[in-house]
């Protein structure tokens, strides 16, 4: 019972949340109820152009732990309107293969089964603890896409010393990366590609304005970005790494970044639906903070 993100011509925002290993099974069915219910439901019931609106503009996820994978898909598709915006559900990781000796690992092809329609791979915390490379987030990322999932391929500079560093240094090591990870995905799938730069991680703030566009704007002008999108395959752009309320109108500039991938600032109900709104209203061609 594959939930699919619902087909579109032009690319959709994006907001989602991660709740990484920060929340028990109980405040994830929490979150998620009280998220629906108490903020998405309630305020498009009684408002049916915001719901039409949301629906047509945006595509929110969730990503819960594994544990919590299955009564999340639950939640959402019992929770789901016809006319409002769907929140799709994503898992935190997979293996590259459907099936096999791989004690205590978890197959693309269950999470399909299970309603997942979103696999996050190559993350900088599985890079850094457990060792995960560009090469291995590639296997599962085709992994990913041959099960009819969207692969959410997470890419970023390193450290330079927890602080950013040149601009320029950033945009290619990310598009190196991109390129990598890209390998053996069939192109005419749609991916998403979160930049996250490790440095902007777990920090109090996000990274600047100039850099995130600078280096979105490297990946979307990159061969291989441009050779899937002549070929169909769409490739959604996020930013995350200390993103919040306030961000995406700063970030957002003409053919950039579709959306945010949020972390602990999404942990708070409202938050996450405060973010999902303003990405919603930003002006498609500039932010609003020019
Ligand atoms: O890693 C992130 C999303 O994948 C971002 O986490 P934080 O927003 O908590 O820094």
């Amino acid at each position: 019972m594959s939930s699919s993100v619902p087909p579109s011509p032009h690319r959709r925002r994006l907001v989602g949340v991660s709740t990484k290993m920060y929340f028990s099974h109980a405040r994830t069915t929490q979150f998620i109820a009280s998220f629906i219910d108490g903020h998405l439901q309630h305020h498009t019931s009684t408002n049916p152009n915001l719901a039409a609106s949301l629906a047509s503009k945006i595509d929110i996820f969730i990503i819960p732990d594994f544990l919590s994978l299955t009564s999340a898909v639950e939640q959402s598709t019992r929770r789901q309107t016809t006319d409002g915006p769907k929140v799709l559900v994503g898992a935190q990781d997979c293996h590259w293969e459907d099936s096999g000796p791989f004690t205590g690992e978890v197959s693309p092809s269950v999470l399909a089964e299970v309603g997942c329609s979103i696999v996050e791979i190559g993350h900088a915390e599985r890079r850094r603890f457990f060792g995960e490379t560009d090469a291995i987030t590639a296997k599962k990322a085709q992994a990913v896409a041959r099960n009819g999932m969207i692969p959410l391929i997470c890419v970023g500079e390193g450290e330079a010393g927890g602080s950013p560093g040149q601009v320029e240094e950033a945009q290619e090591e990310v598009v190196r990366q991109v390129e990598s990870c890209l390998e053996g995905v069939d192109e005419m799938k749609e991916v998403w590609i979160a930049y996250e730069p490790v440095w902007a991680i777990g920090a109090k703030e996000p990274a600047g304005k100039e850099h995130v566009r600078a280096v979105v704007r490297a990946v979307r002008k990159s061969e291989v970005v441009r050779r899937r999108e002549g070929k169909g395959g769409m490739t959604r752009i996020l930013y995350g790494g200390s993103a919040g309320p306030g961000l995406f109108a700063q970030l957002k500039e003409e053919d950039g970044v579709d959306g945010l991938f949020l972390g602990r600032f999404a942990h708070e109900e409202g938050q996450f639906w405060k973010t999902i709104c303003e990405v919603a209203e930003v002006d498609d061609s500039k932010g609003r903070a020019e």
